[in-house]
């Protein structure tokens, strides 16, 4: 258990909505085209009118991010547009002079772009894992952006972050879900939506193009994220992929992205099995079903899950295999387990029931 204590929330504000004094966009430049990727993968007119919460660690893609959608906006929206975007920083706090440093940082960058700042300090303990940061660092991110009526959150995640989880998925074990990579946009709750737009363009890219304009960023001195098997694919094996497959990481790109095609047409059809299977919303119950293939019906239990905010990282593939057996066994095995993370399964005459009351029990 790590112990953290949270600090008030300083916030610096500034005139909305923004005015930016940056020099229009010129076709020719790599600053340019940078931004015209961006607004390709996420444009302006879905998100120049709205909140948009940007994550900025002080790191080069988010710095990158929040720059080119700032220009973006003034650039392509008419000044009386009543959208508005600010830039949120987490100080984690355990990188000492260093997190404040990053901190000072992303609140300097704010101030010369023109938007608000939105900051919190966290005291945190060094050996922390990543995936508790991140938990953190999303938990602040979404709280201000309800708070604020923001309707998007947007964070810097590049082409290499998209490769190097998909390549940890695959070795911890991972479904078809896990291989499709980084969604580029998720549902925060109802009117709230996580947006990547910078997974087609590679850190190398984001660092030529911020020099080309002059733009600083912050390194992180340790060059390293704390997760020492992410460290390993990005700093070892992706460079010796690429030394015997020069286009490896172009491969793996469009082979994740045709995935999450085909998981979209998976999902669709899991949303129609939901819907002829469910026979009870409280308790859940799911009817009984010997002729849906697997990958399907494994789907709608993952959207269940999703959906019911039910633990999920201890899922692994054999856990949801055992619950599709469930499903599409005969009807009259009865039977009761229960799934990582709390969830009490009982297989009864007409279907199988999820029972959560163990997880709402537990502290
Ligand atoms: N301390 C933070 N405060 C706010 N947002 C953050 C913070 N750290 C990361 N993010 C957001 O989450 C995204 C992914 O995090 P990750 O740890 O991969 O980034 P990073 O390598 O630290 O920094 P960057 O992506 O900015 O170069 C970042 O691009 C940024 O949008």
């Amino acid at each position: 258990m790590c112990n953290l204590v949270h600090s008030t929330a300083r916030v610096f504000t500034h005139a909305l909505p923004i005015d930016l004094m940056t020099p229009p966009l010129s076709e020719d430049d790599s600053w340019a085209a940078f931004c015209v990727a961006i607004s390709r993968a996420w444009a302006v007119s879905r998100w120049g009118s709205v909140g948009v919460v940007v994550g900025c660690s002080g790191g080069a893609d988010s710095v990158a991010l929040l720059r080119a959608l700032c220009e973006l906006r003034s650039h392509r929206l008419p000044d009386a547009c009543q959208g508005f975007i600010v830039a949120a920083h987490l100080n984690h706090g355990i990188r000492g002079d260093e997190s404040d440093g990053d901190q000072a940082f992303v609140r300097e960058l704010a101030d010369e772009l023109g938007v608000d700042f939105l900051t919190d300090n966290v005291v945190g303990d060094p050996s922390t894992d990543e995936d508790s940061l991140r938990r953190f660092r999303m938990s602040f991110l979404r709280q201000q952006a309800e708070r604020i009526g923001a309707r998007y959150v947007a964070l810097g995640h590049t082409a290499d972050d998209n490769i190097e989880t998909v390549l940890h998925h695959l070795f911890r074990g991972t479904g078809p879900a896990g291989l499709a990579g980084i969604a580029p946009h998720r549902s925060l709750g109802q009117d709230l939506v996580l947006t990547r737009p910078m997974l087609s363009i590679t850190r190398r890219v984001v660092r030529e193009v911020l020099d080309s304009v002059g733009q600083r960023w912050r390194e992180d001195s340790s060059n390293q994220n704390g997760d020492y098997r992410r460290n390993w694919i990005r700093h070892e094996l992706i460079p010796l992929v690429r030394s015997k497959y020069p286009d490896a990481e172009n491969a793996m790109a469009r082979a994740a992205r045709s995935q999450r095609e085909w998981r979209s047409v998976i999902d669709s059809l899991a949303d129609d099995w939901r819907d002829r299977h469910l026979i009870s919303a409280d308790p859940l119950e799911l009817g009984r079903d010997a002729s849906t293939d697997s990958c399907i019906v494994i789907a709608a239990l993952q959207q269940i899950w999703t959906e019911q905010g039910w633990p999920q990282r201890a899922m692994t593939m054999r856990h949801w295999q055992q619950l599709y057996n469930s499903i599409n066994a005969a009807s009259d095995t009865v039977d009761r387990y229960q799934m990582p993370g709390g969830i009490d399964v009982c297989c009864a005459e007409r279907g199988v029931v999820l029972d959560a009351t163990s997880l709402r029990r537990s502290p």
